[in-house]
C-alpha cells in the first residue's frame, strides 16, 4: 500500500510492537495495545494514520495522536448488532442463573423439582436502565422490548431525545436509575468521567433484586465495590463482559461468586462481526493513507 511497511497485528506483546513499530506509516491495532506518547514516540514521524480494530477507544491516547497529526479511525456501528445481542444472552443467563443451573444439573445437584431451587428475575414487567445512550444502548433496548419490559430508562451527561425517542425511554439522574432500575445495563464508554462509576454509592442505592450488567469497560466498575455488592446481597446478580484486568486473574474474589457471570471480553465475538470490523479497519487505514475521509 505504500513503500514503506504496515503492521496488521493481533498477538505481539507491547514490547514487541514497540520495537517493530519504527518508521511505519500506518497502524492496525486491537484494544489491547496501549497507543501513547511512548509507542507513538517509537513509530516516529512516518506514522500517518492509525486504525483501532474495536468501537472502544480508551487505549489510545487522543491527545497524542491529535499532537502529531495522526489520523484516527475506529469500527462503530458494524459491531452494534453483535454486543446487544451478547448482552441480552448475559443479562439473561445472569437473571435466569443459568451457569449454576447447568451446573447442578452436571453435578448431581439436580433433586425433585422445588418450587423456589434456581429462582431467578424476569424481565416482563421490569424496568431497565441504561447507563450511557448511545448505538448499543438504543440496540439493546430495542432486543429488551419484546420481553414485555414495562419502561426503559437512562442517564447520560445529557439527555439524548432523538435516541431516546426509538425506544421511549426517559431520562431519569444517576441515583433515579440506580433506585429504579430492576436490570441496570453499562452501555458508556470509558473516560475519566466515566472511571469507576458504578461503585458503591451507586451499588447501595439499587434494589437488592436488582441485576447489574456491563459490556462497555470494566474500568467503570470499582470492583472491589461490586464483590460487596454482590456478596452482601446489595445487589441480586452481575453479568460482565469485561473486567480490570483483562484477563481477570482466575483467583479474583469475583470467581467464586455464584451471583456472578463473568465472560471474557466477547461481545463482538461472533464470525460476521469480527469479519466486519476487520475489513472496516483496514479500509480506515488504506483512506487515511490516501488522505480520503474516515
Ligand atoms: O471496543 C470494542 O470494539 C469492543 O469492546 C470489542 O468487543
Amino acid at each position: 500500500i505504500c513503500n514503506r511497511s504496515f503492521i496488521l497485528k493481533s498477538y505481539i506483546t507491547q514490547s514487541e510492537l514497540l520495537q517493530k513499530v519504527k518508521g511505519v506509516d500506518a497502524l492496525v491495532c486491537v484494544l489491547t495495545e496501549k497507543i501513547d506518547a511512548e509507542l507513538l514516540d517509537a513509530a516516529g514521524p512516518n506514522l500517518k494514520v492509525l486504525s483501532t480494530m474495536s468501537v472502544g477507544f480508551d487505549h489510545l491516547s487522543l491527545e497524542e495522536l491529535k499532537k502529531r497529526g495522526i489520523r484516527v479511525g475506529y469500527t462503530p456501528d458494524v459491531l452494534t448488532d453483535s454486543v446487544a445481542e451478547l448482552t441480552v444472552a448475559l443479562l439473561l443467563t445472569t437473571s435466569r442463573r443459568l451457569i449454576e443451573a447447568t451446573h447442578e444439573a452436571k453435578s448431581g445437584g439436580w433433586g425433585t423439582w422445588r418450587t423456589l431451587w434456581l429462582c431467578g428475575y424476569e424481565l416482563a414487567n421490569s424496568t431497565v436502565g441504561i447507563l450511557g445512550l448511545g448505538r448499543i444502548g438504543v440496540a439493546i433496548a430495542e432486543r429488551l422490548k419484546p420481553f414485555k419490559v414495562k419502561k426503559f430508562i437512562y442517564t447520560d451527561v445529557a439527555p439524548r431525545p432523538e435516541l431516546a425517542s426509538l425506544i421511549d425511554a426517559e431520562y431519569v439522574s444517576m441515583d433515579e436509575l440506580a433506585s429504579q432500575s430492576d436490570f441496570l445495563t453499562v452501555c458508556c464508554a470509558l473516560t475519566p468521567e466515566t472511571k469507576d462509576i458504578c461503585n458503591k454509592d451507586l451499588f447501595s442505592k439499587m434494589k437488592n433484586t436488582s441485576i447489574f450488567i456491563n459490556t462497555s469497560r470494566g474500568g467503570v466498575v470499582d470492583q472491589e465495590d461490586l464483590y460487596e455488592a454482590l456478596s452482601s446481597g446489595q445487589i441480586a446478580g452481575a453479568g460482565l463482559d469485561v473486567t480490570v484486568p483483562e484477563p481477570l486473574p482466575t483467583s479474583h474474589p469475583l470467581f467464586t461468586l455464584n451471583n456472578c457471570v463473568i465472560l471474557p471480553h466477547i461481545a463482538s465475538a461472533s464470525y460476521s462481526t469480527r469479519n466486519a470490523m476487520s475489513a472496516l479497519a483496514a479500509n480506515n487505514l488504506l483512506l487515511g493513507l490516501k488522505g480520503q475521509p474516515i
